[in-house]
């Protein structure tokens, strides 16, 4: 279980790679740099099992956060899933209110709340959790957006930029956007719900700013 205090401390963006089914994908994803691993324990082409999640949590290293992603669910479901995956983490989608959030503190869980680029200012104020995460306006869509819109509504929060990104444009997005870090699922996949481990590798190099000698460039298709 990773649950430390803070997001933890890595150098760059703090990069999420959501939707993750697969040991090998995992080992992708924290060999390229990872801050954090997504499991979606909700309805959703990507979801897995509670006890699926913790079989692959078992192989995250402490300093990478592990999380729970849950959508409609109530809080006390949420809870008890995250609890059965061993994750440290829960991202909740959907309607909340910061009632919800203190509570799935007070249970022991760092907290990313997901909130759509659209969505009233007040929206983006801090309700306490760790990260909030400015999604697309129809979340989990896949669809990009303009990421600089809601520069100044977030500015002074730590937040994770989401919807639509890719190899590509992950790092112009950070710049437009002033996020702290990126969130991805659909645009490391090569069939929805099927993660690529090449495009894994891609989206990490480019939200980093590196570009290795040899390997091919983000921004050409699928960086080949
Ligand atoms: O990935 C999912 O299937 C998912 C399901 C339910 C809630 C959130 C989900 N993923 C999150 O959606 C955004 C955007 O993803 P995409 O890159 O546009 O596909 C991201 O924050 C994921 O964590």
């Amino acid at each position: 279980m990773s649950a430390p205090d803070e997001t933890p401390a890595v150098p760059g963006p703090w990069v999420k790679i959501c939707g993750l089914s697969t040991a090998a994908d995992v080992a992708v994803a924290i060999e390229h740099g990872a801050a954090a691993l997504g499991f979606v324990l909700t309805d959703s082409p990507r979801r897995i099992s509670p006890q699926r999640a913790a079989e692959l949590v078992a192989a995250v290293p402490e300093s990478v956060a592990s999380v729970a992603v849950v959508r409609h669910e109530d809080v006390d479901t949420a809870i008890d899933r995250a609890r059965a995956a061993g994750v440290g983490w829960i991202q909740l989608h959907g309607q909340r209110t910061a009632a919800e959030v203190r509570q799935v503190r007070s249970a022991g869980f760092q907290v990313i709340r997901a909130v759509r680029m659209d969505d009233p200012p007040q929206m983006f104020e801090d309700w306490g959790e760790q990260l909030l995460l400015i999604d697309a306006a129809v979340p989990g869509s896949g669809a990009a957006w303009d990421y600089s819109l809601v520069r100044e509504a977030a500015a002074g929060r730590r937040w994770l930029v989401a919807g639509g990104l890719d190899p590509r444009n992950v790092a112009a997005a950070l710049a437009a956007s002033g996020a702290a870090g990126a969130d991805v699922s659909s645009g490391v996949e090569s069939s929805r719900g099927v993660k690529d481990p090449q495009l894994i590798a891609r989206f990490l190099h480019a939200a980093h700013g590196r570009h290795e000698a040899g390997a091919p460039a983000a921004d050409s298709p699928n960086g080949a």
